[in-house]
């Protein structure tokens, strides 16, 4: 893939991405929106208790608890009447009311009353029909076997509140503003962790006459009693939205673990195959630079591949400059090809001849350099007559015997150019005292005293 493919397709995931961050945000946003709406003006719920649909109510006075006070329920256009006679007697808490019970007996331990809990309100429509300032109390009996026995009312939790009803008999009550009776937690010693009201398991509904009633008739009507709740609690909304968010941040984090696991495998890899080219680009460097510097034919260094070693200044730097004698003659016998092969096999012998650190190098034509590291005018003077005796000796291709001249210089205190000029010149004084010879250049006045 080409580096603005690969742009192309980052920038197309990048996008791709971004757009689906968007989309899921504004998607949450529109959700939690949505809920707050619906859950703050609509998913109510309700629940009616009228004469119609309930059936399971009563009349109770405080006969049972030792009062001489009676009462009787009737119905009248769908409606419940309670015809009450308080009377003042040894008990000291006279009443009657009306009870809505939702269980049924035999008790059982695992009987489960009205599950109210969801309900935040109570709207009431009862009234006294004869006493209209007289109080209503509203009580709630929930049942929780922490507290309470099954088949002991008197045990059953007591949470309400007593109120006067206007002259419509309409009244509203927040269902928190219920309370549980004290007298109730003193009498049955409730613990403080099991004392706050509870509406999970109404077992009976009372509505009852008030706390301070004097003797007397009384007729109190009840129409209904109205429930009203919300089908989600706002507890439950809001951890729901808040799931929602959380898992969404969660996915989302996910996805950029994935995302950057990815990115991070693919710059490994990319930094791998940037090793590689860099490896190419060195061998290819290196290559080049070989080419540049080097004489193809003979594989020996060229004029510019052997100049940084004249460069650095070095205390014993020989050179020697080589000759083949008439080489012109084995061309025009020979022939050109032969020349060149004779040129190579010339350079190899030189090479398999002197020591390691000395460098060969082709000067021009039949011409060629030897460069000695370290070594003193007397040592390149002794290595050049054992190459003019091995080149004198050897047999060439084709059965040509051939000889060379060589001309002998230590560096002194002179530029590359002059030490050469001076090598060059002792190797024109062999050339010119007969060939097949080494001769020394004479050291300059500035020659390193260490020769
Ligand atoms: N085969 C071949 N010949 C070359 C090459 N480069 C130069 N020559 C030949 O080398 C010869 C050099 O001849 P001259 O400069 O006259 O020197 P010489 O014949 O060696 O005689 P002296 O150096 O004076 O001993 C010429 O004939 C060039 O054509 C090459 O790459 N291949």
């Amino acid at each position: 893939m080409t580096p603005i493919n690969k742009a192309t397709l980052y920038i197309e995931t990048v996008m791709i991405r971004s757009k689906f961050y968007n989309t899921l945000l504004i998607t949450l946003i529109t959700v939690t929106c949505i809920t707050i709406i619906l859950q703050i003006f609509s998913l109510k719920k309700t629940l009616v208790l009228q004469p119609d649909t309930h059936k399971a109510v009563k009349a109770i006075s405080d006969q049972s608890l030792n009062g001489t006070s009676s009462a009787t329920l009737i119905k009248n256009n769908n409606k419940w009447l309670l015809k009450c006679n308080i009377q003042a007697s040894s008990y000291n808490w006279p009443f009657c009311e009306i009870a809505l019970n939702f269980f049924e007996a035999p008790y059982s331990k695992s009987m489960k009353g009205l599950d109210l809990s969801s309900y935040s309100s109570i709207q009431l429509k009862a009234k006294y029909l004869n006493h209209p300032n007289s109080s209503i109390r509203i009580q709630l009996r929930n049942y929780n076997d922490s507290y309470a026995k099954i088949d002991d009312d008197s045990t059953w939790k007591y949470i309400g509140i007593e109120y006067w009803p206007d002259d419509m008999g309409i009244t509203e009550i927040p269902m928190k503003s219920l309370q549980v009776a004290s007298w109730w937690l003193n009498e049955q010693k409730i613990p403080i962790h099991l004392s706050a009201p509870e509406f999970d398991s109404v077992m009976v509904i009372e509505i009852s006459t008030g706390n301070k009633i004097k003797p007397g008739q009384y007729m109190l009507e009840l129409e209904y009693i109205k429930f009203t709740g919300k089908f989600f609690t706002n507890s439950q909304v809001l951890y729901t939205l808040i799931a929602l968010w959380v898992f969404s941040a969660i996915i989302v984090l996910l996805l950029n673990l994935k995302h950057s696991r990815e990115k991070l495998t693919n710059t490994a890899r990319e930094a791998q195959e940037l090793k590689q080219l860099n490896q190419l680009l060195n061998v290819k460097t290196k290559t080049l630079k070989d080419k540049a510097e080097r004489d193809p034919l003979t594989g020996a260094l060229n004029r510019s591949g052997i100049q940084p070693y004249f460069t650095q200044k070095q205390k014993k730097l020989s050179l020697i400059f080589i000759d083949i004698d008439h080489f012109k003659l084995i061309n025009d016998i020979h022939g050109h090809l032969v020349g060149d092969e004779i040129l190579k096999e010339f350079v190899k012998t030189i090479s398999e001849n002197c020591r390691n650190t000395d460098i060969i190098a082709r000067w021009g034509g039949e011409e060629f350099l030897l460069v000695c590291p370290d070594t003193l005018l007397s040592e390149a003077f002794e290595l050049a007559q054992l190459l003019r005796k091995i080149m004198d000796e050897k047999t060439w291709v084709n059965n040509i015997k051939l000889t060379s001249s060589f001309g002998v210089a230590q560096r002194g205190d002179e530029s590359a150019s002059d030490f050469i000029e001076r090598a060059d010149k002792a190797l024109y004084d062999a050339k010119a005292r007969g060939r097949n010879q080494v001769v020394m250049s004479k050291p300059t006045s500035h020659l390193n005293p260490l020769i």
